[in-house]
């Protein structure tokens, strides 16, 4: 970040966090509960996911099918020729830069392109291909000489809409006969009229409204229903009954597919409930370990003693980047601040930016614009900065009760095992409770963490061989 937007936003911090400091108790209580929303703002995150991403998730884990007909034989395709798509589809797919199908995609794209269509219940983290995998199925069961809706997606925002219509449009380019169209709020149409674009992709609220109240879609000539990020759908108030009410009106010859990141047990109750006879598809995502992670800690008295301490690291050892884990905004934008002065390029992640402003951090980040990170939890989950070789959990993540939260260490400094590159994670003691949360933490993961002496500059140069 350049230094004057970073002082503005540091600035803004500083100011956000004065305000807290002001506010009464009730208010203090809905500001903690605005901070919960926001860190349980999945659409946000997932949608930071996709903004930042370049290239296709791979994983060494194989995938899971559970057919909904045991006996029928299980296809899976390792090269999208064997699909047989229409001539515009497979162009569009190759201009996409696609050479063969992923993963998941060898699976499900068989399944959902059979005839008689195949309902799917399909479940892998973010950027493996599935929302490319349901757009094709899309494209390809579209007739373009019938002018009405056919296929219909529903996504849990207006944002996330845009950037599957956004996929639509690619691989679509050279299919120039099937049309798009938005259902979100904002779209006005007059009344009366009918829709005569193939796909519709859109949120539940006005979806439901398109199809019941103003009649823009003929529910009954739907061919395919996609119901994407399941996961953060159910997150949102009201979007369960809604995405239940479209599906009903829906004509049982209707091909029903649902995507969704993760799999908790509210998503699968959900998936049974709206998809009948589904076949299944998984593909877990890949461990972490800290296996390949030397871990230190370093024991301190006050933040300033641990700003020092981190400049003797930096003074001893060559860290080309690294990302530093704080608790709170305002402690994140007090360092930042600090770190600027003594000369380092920082960036501040920030929990009040836009998804896009934060995209935009991580994304100069990783073209190693700025060489610090600095962060609070909140605003860094789920992403993956793979190149990070130091981590510095500047405070020690614990949850909403004070306990360690492991869950967040693991993330922050582990790796999967097929990057296995060797990292080096530094953690900031300052009180007998942050000791214990690091000894609490150990013994969890039973892996030792090393004290390290930050005034003996011998000490620091060794953890970096
Ligand atoms: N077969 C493929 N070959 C190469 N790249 C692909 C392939 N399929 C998808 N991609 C690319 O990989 C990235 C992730 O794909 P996609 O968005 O479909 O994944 P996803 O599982 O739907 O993730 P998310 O839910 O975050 O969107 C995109 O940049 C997409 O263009």
């Amino acid at each position: 970040m350049a230094t004057d937007s970073w002082a503005l936003a540091v600035d803004e911090q500083e100011a956000a966090a004065e305000s807290v400091s002001g506010l009464k108790s009730k208010d203090l209580v809905n500001k903690a509960f605005l901070s919960f929303l926001i860190s349980e703002d999945k659409a946000a995150q997932s949608l930071l996911n996709k903004l930042i991403r370049s290239n296709l998730v791979n994983t060494t884990n194989q995938v899971e099918v559970l057919q909904r007909d045991p006996n029928s034989p299980l296809y899976s395709v390792k090269s999208f020729e064997e699909l047989r798509l229409k001539p515009p589809l497979l162009q569009g797919v190759y201009a996409m830069g696609f050479n063969r199908p992923s993963k998941i995609q060898e699976n499900a794209l068989p399944m959902m392109l059979a005839e008689p269509p195949q309902n799917l219940i399909a479940q892998s983290q973010s950027g493996t291909g599935k929302t490319a995998a349901f757009v094709l199925a899309m494209l390809s069961h579209v007739d373009p000489s019938n002018k009405w809706p056919q296929c219909l997606c529903v996504s849990p925002t207006y944002e996330l809409a845009l950037q599957t219509g956004k996929v639509i449009e690619q691989m679509g380019k050279f299919y120039p006969e099937v049309k798009l169209m938005y259902a979100i709020r904002g779209n006005k149409l007059e009344r009366g009229m009918k829709l005569q674009e193939q796909i519709v992709i859109g949120t539940p609220g006005t979806v439901l409204d398109w199809c019941q109240k103003l009649k823009f879609i003929d529910p009954k000539k739907i061919k395919v229903f996609v119901l994407d990020e399941a996961d953060v759908m159910i997150a949102t108030q009201g979007h369960l009954d809604q995405s239940i009410r479209i599906q009903r009106m829906l004509p049982k010859t209707c091909q029903m597919l649902l995507f969704s990141a993760t799999f908790e047990e509210t998503v699968w109750n959900f998936a049974k409930r709206i998809i009948p006879d589904p076949n299944i598809i998984k593909l877990k995502r890949e461990e972490e370990t800290l296996d390949t992670i030397k871990q230190y800690y370093v024991v301190c008295n006050s933040k300033e003693e641990k700003f020092q301490a981190l400049c003797n690291i930096y003074g001893a050892i060559t860290i080309a980047q690294a990302m530093i884990f704080c608790h709170t905004r305002r402690t994140a934008g007090w360092l930042a601040g600090e770190l600027s002065k003594e000369g380092h390029q920082v960036a501040l992640l920030s929990g009040e930016m836009q998804v896009e402003q934060r995209a935009a951090v991580i994304q100069r980040f990783r073209e190693g614009k700025e060489k610090v990170l600095v962060t609070t939890n909140v605003c860094a989950r789920g992403i993956d900065v793979e190149q990070v070789s130091v981590v510095i959990n500047f405070d020690l993540p614990v949850d909403k009760d004070g306990n360690p939260d492991n869950e967040t260490y693991l993330h922050r400094i582990g790796r999967t095992g097929r990057f296995g590159k060797r990292g080096l994670a530094i953690n900031m003691v300052d009180s007998k409770f942050s000791m214990n949360i690091l000894n609490r933490i150990q013994e969890h993961f039973n892996k030792k963490i090393e004290k390290l002496d930050t005034d003996d500059l011998d000490e620091i140069e060794k953890i970096a061989n």
